[in-house]
């Protein structure tokens, strides 16, 4: 049995964290702890965590993380990069957040407006590098694990198979919306119910996303050569979910009969990425509480382009469902345990 401390454990990210570390067979619940809500009852920040309403929310230190197999970090970003430094090198640490996600540090430093703090084992199992293996494999045995963001992990993972087969070349266009939770507890004035409920609304447009540069390694990862991608993200009056549209300039003489084949070869032995059957289309619906993404792909004949449709729900797959899953790599346990394959309807 590993013990288990989750940092962040008042958040959206914190919370999906303990609700699967809950129904993991392999752990048992250390520390949980907050910032500004140290001190309060978890029931208060996480009232449908009913198993640990009791347990009070310690103060995010090395000392209170101390201690433990596993540390997950679910923090805002910068915070991970000044936790990590304090924890002892035997300890496995997750981190949710950005700060090590990206390989260049000029990348980071644009995107991010700060200094570099570093590049940890990219959290993407189902990942194709550069054609042929996945990323999975340089998952075993990893320490420290930076899991990926939650558009990327939908986006990266609808485009991969096509550049890795050489069936998309250019021209990436992506428009993919997110439930509101994306973007945490904190306060913010255009997430306020009032500006949310019945109106969808664009933001980070103009390749201004802190996405663009991770999903642009991914695909560049996939392909073996650069690749850049127009990112605009959509907000959707929900509380979960991403559906992201992405579409791709095809090849020439590429038909639907070779890409659909390339996703069946990419995802076919995958437990939480699914090809759909023909005529059938990804929904967050269909996705919610679950690790799984739904895929579909498309050709529009008229304009030789490839639509890949993926949905994913960004507290599970997108972000908790994806740091189980890099534990249970990390330290050699089915990839799928703790992790739910279906979701909840309607
Ligand atoms: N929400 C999502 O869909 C996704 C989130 N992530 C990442 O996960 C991380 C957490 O996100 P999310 O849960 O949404 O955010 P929330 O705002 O919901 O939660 C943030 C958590 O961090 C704590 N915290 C805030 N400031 C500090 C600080 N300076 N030092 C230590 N702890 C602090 C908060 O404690 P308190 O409540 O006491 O202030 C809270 O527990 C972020 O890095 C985010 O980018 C990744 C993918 C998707
Ligand atoms: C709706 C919304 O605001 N979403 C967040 C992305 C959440 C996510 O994946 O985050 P991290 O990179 O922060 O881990 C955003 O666009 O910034």
């Amino acid at each position: 049995m590993l013990s288990v401390a989750v940092a962040g454990a008042s958040g959206y990210a914190g919370g999906e964290l303990l609700r699967l570390l809950i129904g993991h067979p392999e752990v048992s619940i250390g520390a949980v702890t907050a910032a500004s809500s140290a001190g309060d009852p978890l029931a208060r920040h996480q009232p449908h965590l009913t198993p640990l309403a009791d347990r009070i929310l310690a103060p995010t230190t090395a000392g209170t993380l101390a201690g433990h197999d596993v540390v997950f970090l679910a923090l805002p970003h910068g915070a991970s990069a000044a936790m990590a430094g304090d924890l002892a090198d035997d300890v496995t640490v997750i981190d949710c957040g950005a700060d090590f996600r990206l390989s260049d540090p000029q990348a980071w430093q644009q995107f991010y407006g700060s200094e570099h703090a570093g590049t940890w084992a990219y959290g993407l199992p189902e990942l194709l590098v550069e054609g042929r293996t996945k990323q999975r494999v340089q998952l075993a045995g990893q320490s420290h694990i930076a899991v990926p963001g939650c558009y990327p992990t939908a986006c990266s993972l609808a485009l991969a198979p096509a550049f890795a087969a050489g069936l998309a070349s250019s021209d990436v266009v992506i428009v993919a919306a997110s439930g509101t939770s994306g973007a945490g507890k904190s306060l913010k004035p255009h997430l306020l119910g009032a500006e949310v409920m019945g109106s969808m609304s664009p933001y980070g447009v103009g390749g201004g996303h802190r996405h663009t540069p991770e999903i642009d390694q991914n695909l560049s990862r996939a392909a073996g050569v650069p690749v850049a991608v127009s990112f605009t993200p959509t907000l959707a009056p929900m509380p979960r979910g991403i559906l992201a549209t992405c579409s791709a300039k095809l090849a020439h003489g590429v038909t639907a009969e070779s890409v659909r084949a390339a996703y069946q070869q990419a995802y076919d032995e995958e437990a939480f990425v699914h090809l759909l059957p023909e005529g059938a289309w990804p929904s967050t619906g269909a996705v919610l509480g679950s690790n799984n993404v739904q895929v579909q792909v498309a050709v529009d004949e008229r304009v030789g382009r490839l639509i890949v449709v993926a949905a994913e729900d960004n507290l599970t797959k997108g972000t908790a469902g994806g740091a189980v899953q890099c534990l249970n790599l990390a330290r050699g346990f089915d990839e799928t345990l703790g992790l739910p394959v279906t979701g909840v309807a309607p």
